[in-house]
Parts: structure tokens; C-alpha cells; sequence
């Protein structure tokens, strides 16, 4: 038997009950200490996720199972299955000593011990111990091997933190909440168990469903999905406007159907499709698909359209705000929570800058610049809105820069076309509204500039985990203006949370100000500047502030301090 982190970090099991109340206290202290949970949604955006998702909440507290309560560290439900298998184990422990028991205790160990080795933290009773190689998909799951094959194809030798715990949780039928970096392959962590437990073609209905945010993201999801598929004739489809115009789907029956949520749920209304008999349900970015007065609401009609009992849900996201957590705990019964480093942060690969660029006409100025310096493409360029994306596209269109554009005014095929053509390297530079800022995998970004400031923390961590993915390293630079400084402090800690170097005095911005005036003063005298880099020790001393300036041809001056 296996049992929750309480047990696994304190190498010894007692009496949750006895001491719920002091395990609560923990368990508060210990999520005010993780400083990036605690990310707020800048002004303007913000909305009061708790409130607006009431409805939502109750609706599906009704459908579970009454009375139970979160306690301690075990944040999910224990399923009314389970509860006799814990008590044998119990008894056993009752027994006294037993070979078993000691068996038993020694595999606990061993996998708290691997678990800390890759950063995974679990909670739920009972979670299944994570996988040491891929081979043990076929020595502890009876994988077939064409999926051995496959993945041995795509070059996969080992697998990732994420796969390595959510697989087994997944494929003992547990539901699960994930969390794990950005370009972690959180992908492959939910399609390898769902290729696994539905073994084979069937024309029994649609029998899973994978909800994705963005028509780009399902559409990726569709291709990883069918490659690793190869070899296995199942019936893989993506919800597209074709599908929905050509087909009489109140008969449809596909064995894993992709879609946005939006899509499935006029299928729903409009054409009857049938997800009574969906018996895996993945939600990918699920904190965006339960953003308030976004996705949300077409969100609680897919889920309940889902309605087989025995349905196994997961949900997998790189940030994961309280309020998801809330929610998953209302609608998912026997989760098991697995969390990859630490919550809400960036990726560590990651080499993050922040860069002052006075005004508006200072980022274009500096972009111009860095471009000519040293652009080294792939580069993904991050705007606010559709406008600005083709406000900047019209500018850059001037300058010798092969430069594509995507956002929600694009015709399908347009967004196809510049998803593809970055990918296929025919443009360098990618300017994107946030459409594309979740769960793209693009091939060796090298930079991801956020020309626009990100309006939370969240869309930071999406976006610049654009870069930086399986394992390569990536850079972004984040220009900000004045208008920008009230948030600055936001992704200044997610910097520091992720193990970048950061100036500290960002928090106090008059001090920066004042290193403004100095450089302006030391080295570039009536310069006014439009670009400010900080070089800081890993310690956080600000050691050099190098400006761009306006009007000149000359080289960025730098000054020591
Ligand atoms: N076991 C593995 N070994 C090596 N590479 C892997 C492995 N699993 C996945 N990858 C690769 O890692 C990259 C990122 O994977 P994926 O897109 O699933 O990340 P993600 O965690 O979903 O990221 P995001 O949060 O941005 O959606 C992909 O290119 C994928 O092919």
C-alpha cells in the first residue's frame, strides 16, 4: 500500500484524524511559503474566479458524493472503492510485523526517495508508484508494443518527471490533476495511458475526448496523438467545422475525439453527439479552459454530456491556480494531485530579462535594434491584441525580416499556414496574439519576446514557455514601459521563483528610476533612453545597467555601478 505525502515525507504514518487540525495549520503555512502560488491576475483582467464560478461549483458538488471532506494533505476524495482495499491493509498492519508489511514499506521508501529525485510531489491515498523506465509500461501494464515502438521512435528513452507518476495514476484508473513546466510533456503523459487502457479499435461510440483551449492546440494534440498511434487503427478525429457540416454525429462514433470546447458543445446542442459512453475525458490547459467568461461556460455542458459513470478525468496544466484546485475537487472523486517542482513557476531552463523600454515608440526602437544585432531565429513575439499584432506586422514588413502574424482575425487556414510556415522555418519571426501562447510546440524557439506586457502571471509562464522546452534551454525578454511598472513586481518573482536572476530593486522602481538618471548622466549625457538592461549577481546586487539610447547610431553604453 501507498499513502500520501504527510507519510512519504515524514518517513513515518499517523493518525490524520487525530490531527487534522494540526495538519491543516501545516498545510496553510506551507502554501503561503511557496511564494509564485500566490500569483495574482493584474488589474484590469481580474475577475473573482471563486464567485463567477459558484453555479458551476454547486452544480456538480450535488453529482458528488455528499459529505465527504478535503483533509490534511489528502486534497482529493477517496472513492467508496477504495476503502476496503486501505482497510486490509490496515489489519495487516494490525497483524503485526509481516513480511508483506515490510515489503510494502520498503516500496514506499523507495519511491518517495525517486520522487524527490525528480521533483514530483503527489497527494491522494494510494498512489501508484511511478515508473522507473518505459519498459515498465509493459512489465507493470501489459503495453503493447507498437506503443513501445512508437515511442522508441520519436526518441523518447526515458521518461519525464510528469509521465513518470501521472502514466501510473492514469492507467490504474485514478483521475488526476497535473501540474508540471511548460515543455515537460505533459502531452505524451495523458495520450500514453489513454492509447493504453483502449487498446483497441472499437465502433462502440466516441470513448474519449481530449478538450484543448485553442483550434491550434487541438490540432497539434491531433497529430501527436496519431503518431503515437501508429500501428493501431484507431479512429483518431479533430472536431473541425467539416467534420461537424458532413457528418450525422448524433451516430457518430470515433475512439478519441479532439476538440475545443466550444466546438463539442454546439455538437452537443445542435447535432446530439453522444458522450454518454466517453470513459476517458482529458481537460489540457485546464485552468484556462476554467477561466471565467471564457471557456467555462461551454465547459459544464461537455462535462456533464459526459455522463458514464466510470469515467476516469484528468486535468493537466503548467499553472494551476487555487481556484482550479477548488474546482477539481467538486467534480473529480479519488484524484490523485501530482505537482512537478513547484507550482505556478516558469520553466528553469528558461533565461529570463526584463527590459525597460521608456514608451511605446522605445519597444519598436528596440526591437529594431536587437533584431539588427542579433537576431537569431526561431523568435516568437508576444502581442496584447489582434490590433496590435497587426500594427507591429505592418511595421516589421517594412525591415528585412521574414516575419509571420497570428491571431483570432485570421481565417482558419491563415492561422494554419502561419503555424506552419514558422514551423517549417519560411518565416524567423512569429508575431502572436496569446491564441498561440498555450501548449504550442514549436522546435528550437531560441527567444520569446513579450513586446506587449502579459496581463498575469499565467500568461507569462505560457508565453515564455514557448522556449525552453524538453530539456533545451531558451531566452525571453519581457519590455516593459512605465505603464507596465505597477506589475512588474508579478513576474519579477516568478523570475526569482524559476531561479533567474533578477534585479531585486524592481520592486522599488524609483530606485531604478534613479539608475536611469545616473547612466544617463555617466555615459550617454542628453540621451533620453529607450532600452535599460540589468545585470545583477546571482545574489541580487545590481552590478551593471547597459542603455540603448534614442537617436543614436552608436553601441549600447554600459555603465558599472
Ligand atoms: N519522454 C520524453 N523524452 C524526450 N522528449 C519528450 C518526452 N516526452 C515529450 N517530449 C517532447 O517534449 C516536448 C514538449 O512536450 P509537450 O508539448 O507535451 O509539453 P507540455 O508539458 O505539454 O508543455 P505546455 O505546458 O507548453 O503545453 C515535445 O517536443 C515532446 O516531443
Amino acid at each position: 500500500m501507498e499513502k500520501g505525502p504527510s507519510f512519504l515525507f515524514a518517513g513515518v504514518s499517523f493518525d490524520k484524524k487525530k490531527f487534522a487540525t494540526d495538519l491543516a495549520r501545516f498545510k496553510e503555512n506551507k502554501e503561503s511559503e511557496n511564494l509564485a502560488d500566490d500569483f495574482s491576475f493584474v488589474e484590469g483582467e481580474k475577475t473573482d474566479p471563486e464567485k463567477a464560478m459558484v453555479s458551476f461549483v454547486k452544480k456538480r458538488k450535488r453529482k458528488s458524493i455528499a459529505g465527504e471532506t478535503v483533509e490534511g494533505f489528502n486534497v482529493f476524495k477517496s472513492s467508496k472503492q477504495l476503502a476496503p482495499a486501505v482497510d486490509k491493509e490496515k489489519e495487516k498492519v494490525e497483524d503485526g510485523p509481516s513480511k508483506a508489511k515490510k515489503e510494502l514499506n520498503k516500496q514506499i521508501e523507495r519511491d518517495a526517495v525517486f520522487r524527490k529525485k525528480y521533483n514530483i510531489h503527489v497527494s491522494g491515498a494510494n498512489v501508484p508508484s511511478p515508473l522507473r523506465t518505459f519498459a515498465e509500461l509493459s512489465s507493470r501494464f501489459g503495453c503493447e508494443s507498437y506503443l513501445l515502438r512508437n515511442l522508441a521512435e520519436h526518441g523518447y528513452k526515458e521518461p519525464t518527471p510528469i509521465q513518470r507518476q501521472a502514466i501510473p495514476v492514469l492507467l490504474s484508473d485514478r483521475e488526476c490533476f497535473a501540474c508540471a513546466p511548460t515543455g515537460s510533456g505533459k502531452t505524451l503523459a495523458f495520450l500514453c495511458p489513454m492509447l493504453m487502457k483502449l487498446r483497441c479499435a472499437s465502433k462502440d461510440g466516441i470513448r474519449a475526448v481530449i478538450l484543448c483551449p485553442t483550434r491550434e492546440l487541438a490540432t497539434q494534440t491531433t497529430r501527436e496523438c496519431k503518431k503515437l498511434a501508429k500501428g493501431n487503427k484507431f479512429q483518431i478525429k479533430l472536431m473541425k467545422k467539416e467534420l461537424v457540416r458532413s457528418t450525422d454525429l448524433s451516430k457518430f462514433s470515433c475512439d478519441i475525439l479532439i476538440s475545443t470546447p466550444l466546438r463539442l458543445r454546439l455538437a452537443i446542442r445542435r447535432k446530439k453527439i453522444d458522450l454518454s459512453r466517453v470513459e476517458y475525458l482529458v481537460l489540457d490547459e485546464a485552468d484556462k479552459l476554467f477561466e471565467v467568461g471564457n471557456l467555462l461556460k461551454h465547459i459544464d455542458p461537455v462535462v456533464k454530456a459526459c455522463s458514464n459513470p466510470s469515467i476516469v478525468r484528468s486535468l493537466f496544466s503548467a499553472t494551476l491556480p487555487d481556484f482550479v484546485e477548488e474546482l477539481a475537487r467538486s467534480i473529480m472523486h479519488d484524484a490523485v494531485r501530482v505537482i512537478v517542482g513547484r507550482k505556478n513557476t516558469a520553466s528553469e531552463s528558461i533565461k529570463q530579462k526584463l527590459v525597460f523600454a521608456g514608451s511605446e515608440e522605445g519597444k519598436l526602437l528596440a526591437l529594431r535594434q536587437s533584431f539588427a544585432e542579433s537576431l537569431n531565429p526561431p523568435v516568437l513575439i508576444f502581442v496584447q491584441s489582434k490590433d496590435r499584432a497587426k500594427e507591429l506586422y505592418g511595421e516589421l514588413a517594412f525591415d528585412d525580416i521574414r516575419a509571420g502574424v497570428i491571431h483570432s482575425d485570421l481565417s482558419q487556414t491563415q492561422r494554419e499556414n502561419a503555424v506552419d510556415d514558422f514551423r517549417a522555418g519560411k518565416t524567423w519571426v512569429l508575431i502572436a496574439t496569446d491564441v498561440i501562447a498555450r501548449g504550442m510546440d514549436f522546435k528550437g524557439v531560441n527567444c520569446v519576446i513579450n513586446y506587449d506586457f502579459p496581463d498575469s502571471g499565467a500568461a507569462y509562464i505560457h508565453r515564455i514557455g514557448r522556449t525552453g522546452r524538453a530539456g533545451r534551454s531558451g531566452e525571453a525578454i519581457t519590455l516593459y514601459t512605465e505603464d507596465d511598472i505597477p506589475f512588474l513586481r508579478n513576474i519579477a518573482n516568478l523570475m526569482k521563483a524559476s531561479g533567474c536572476e533578477h534585479p531585486h530593486e524592481l520592486g522599488n522602481m524609483s530606485m531604478s528610476r534613479n539608475y536611469v538618471n545616473i547612466l544617463k548622466h555617466k555615459a550617454m549625457g542628453c540621451y533620453e533612453f529607450i532600452s535599460i538592461c540589468f545585470t545583477v549577481t546571482s545574489c541580487g546586487k545590481l552590478l551593471q545597467i547597459t542603455g540603448v539610447p534614442y537617436r543614436s547610431k552608436s553601441a549600447a553604453a554600459s555603465t558599472a555601478l
